[in-house]
């Protein structure tokens, strides 16, 4: 038998009290080491000794051959769990090849197989045994569809029971396709996301239509839309699996900063996006840490923004905006947020007020607060935490540079913050200027490397190739795109 080294490997109760945990067999043999996968902590599993928690040997198993990690909507939902392979040779999921660099959702008692080599290499085989704590498991609930008076099924989308998410007006739910399972059998299907929101009778969903419109790698690709006879709208969407960044940078009950380089990289992303949209005259106006999702929980992975709920398409209407929405937070002082609620208290979250309206650039402002949070763990205009002193301090648009959370940052970093959440909106820079500011500038070639190589091509989301032809415009020449398309297996009996 291969030697299997005990990293950071625990064995018995303690792993077992996590929310979820692998056993690893070995030859068929089980090992009683178990790995406990636990919230805001990558397991990997391969030959680097340096980086994975359980280092195997054998020569057919990859550097980093699988990760695995777990999602926390929040305290009170059911994490989801996820692997995604990184392998040369394949990782399988129940006897079926995962394609590389995806990620699939787990289930409670899933077999994850790392190599499958010939009947003699049988003894060195090695399996994991996904397990969910019992609790967890227990509070399923396998009636949720019923209640929420949602249907199980939408042409070829199955809908399961499974949470991914909650917000204001919609509940986020695990789907599959049907028909991609039939048409390509060796492969695990994929999961996807669908969105249902309750719809107020005869209203048509803008966020809905201006989603199919949109076709970029930085925001949430949407499949089919669907409206039942309960007007709800069902909008089927890709799963992104690596939780939002409002999650990833909490740790505890604070958000803490991440390096400079990590930040850089997401705006880039932001910025990709938001210039696409406002090209096409499309003004997000909720850009926030928690629509800003995740692909992996780990630095230099693909961001996508989702929740177009409250999006403006200003090609219907080309006038400024009027109308006071958002999260005031992230909100910039133009858009008409009052410290005095009054004025807009009989509406939810929208209100007309009399005053000279707002553009595009508010959504460089929410991109400012989230860069600033990013590089330091504190939100601008945070005040005491109430609504009226964050709208107050926004207002102010004063900054503090002199707290030691900035003594690591770049002076062009803080000047990307200060040209973005300038008060003066004739100031304050457009997507197209931000992408040309010293801060992005300066590391642009090692920018567009990572993002066209390691971000649009490793990580999981579409191929250049099938990219529209302005975006592969872009490829700067001296970049090599490797296709690391494996090559298809036979599923094995
Ligand atoms: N495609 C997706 N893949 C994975 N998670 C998702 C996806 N879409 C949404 N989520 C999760 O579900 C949560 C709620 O979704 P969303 O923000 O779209 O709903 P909402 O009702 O419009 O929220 P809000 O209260 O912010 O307006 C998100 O914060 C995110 O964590």
């Amino acid at each position: 038998m291969e030697p299997l080294d005990n990293y950071n490997l625990a064995t018995g109760n303690s792993a077992q009290r996590a929310p979820a945990y692998l056993e690893v067999d070995v030859g068929g043999y089980n090992t009683e080491q178990v790995i406990p996968i636990v919230k805001h902590q990558l397991v990997k599993v391969g030959r680097n000794g340096k980086e994975c928690q359980l280092v195997l040997t054998n020569p057919s198993i990859s550097s980093i051959h699988c990760v695995f990690w777990c999602v926390f909507f929040d305290e009170d939902s059911i994490p989801m769990f996820y692997v995604k392979d990184c392998s040369l040779n394949g990782t399988y999921l129940n006897g079926l090849l995962l394609k590389r660099d995806k990620t699939y959702l787990l289930k409670d008692s899933d077999v994850i197989e790392l190599s499958q080599g010939s009947r003699e290499n049988d003894s060195k085989k090695t399996q994991l045994v996904f397990m969910i704590n019992d609790d967890l498991q227990s509070s399923l609930d396998p009636k949720l569809l019923d209640q929420m008076g949602f249907l199980r099924e939408v042409d070829q989308w199955e809908i399961t029971n499974r949470i991914v998410g909650n917000g204001t007006f919609g509940h986020v739910l695990i789907t599959h396709n049907s028909k991609e399972r039939k048409d390509d059998a060796c492969y695990h299907p994929e999961n996807y996301a669908v969105k249902i929101i309750k719809l107020k009778p005869n209203k048509f969903d803008k966020e809905a239509r201006i989603l199919l419109k949109l076709d970029h790698p930085n925001i949430i690709k949407v499949y089919h839309t669907f409206c039942d006879r309960n007007n709800h709208l069902y909008i089927f969407q890709d799963l992104i699996p690596g939780g939002d960044l409002f999650s990833y940078l909490a740790k505890g009950d604070c958000l803490t900063s991440m390096s400079e380089t990590e930040s850089l990289l997401i705006v880039f992303q932001i910025l990709q996006a938001l210039n696409y949209l406002h090209d096409q005259d499309i003004v997000h106006r909720d850009l926030k840490l928690d629509n800003i999702l995740l692909c992996t929980p780990e630095p230099c992975t693909r961001i996508v923004l989702a929740d177009f709920g409250i999006a403006k398409d200003l090609n219907s209407n080309k006038e400024r905006m009027h109308t006071v929405v958002g999260t005031p937070e992230y909100c910039a002082p133009e858009v008409g947020f009052r410290a005095n609620r009054k004025a807009y208290q009989s509406f939810s979250r929208a209100a007309t007020l009399e005053q000279r309206g707002y553009d595009s650039k508010c959504d460089l402002w929410s991109l400012g607060v989230i860069t600033h949070i990013m590089l330091t763990g504190i939100s601008p205009f945070y005040g005491d935490g109430s609504e009226r002193s964050i709208i107050q301090n926004a207002k102010v648009g004063k900054l503090n540079f002199d707290l030691k959370q900035w003594d690591v940052v770049s002076d062009n970093a803080k000047s990307f913050v200060k040209d973005l959440l300038r008060t003066d909106v004739v100031k304050r820079l457009n997507s197209k200027q931000s992408l040309k500011h010293i801060w992005i500038e300066k590391h642009l070639s090692q920018l567009e490397r990572l993002y066209y190589k390691k971000i649009l091509c490793n990580n999981e989301g579409p191929k250049l190739e099938t990219m529209a032809l302005d975006w592969k415009r872009k490829l700067p020449k001296s970049v090599v795109i490797s296709q690391a398309i494996p090559k298809k297996k036979k599923v094995l009996e």
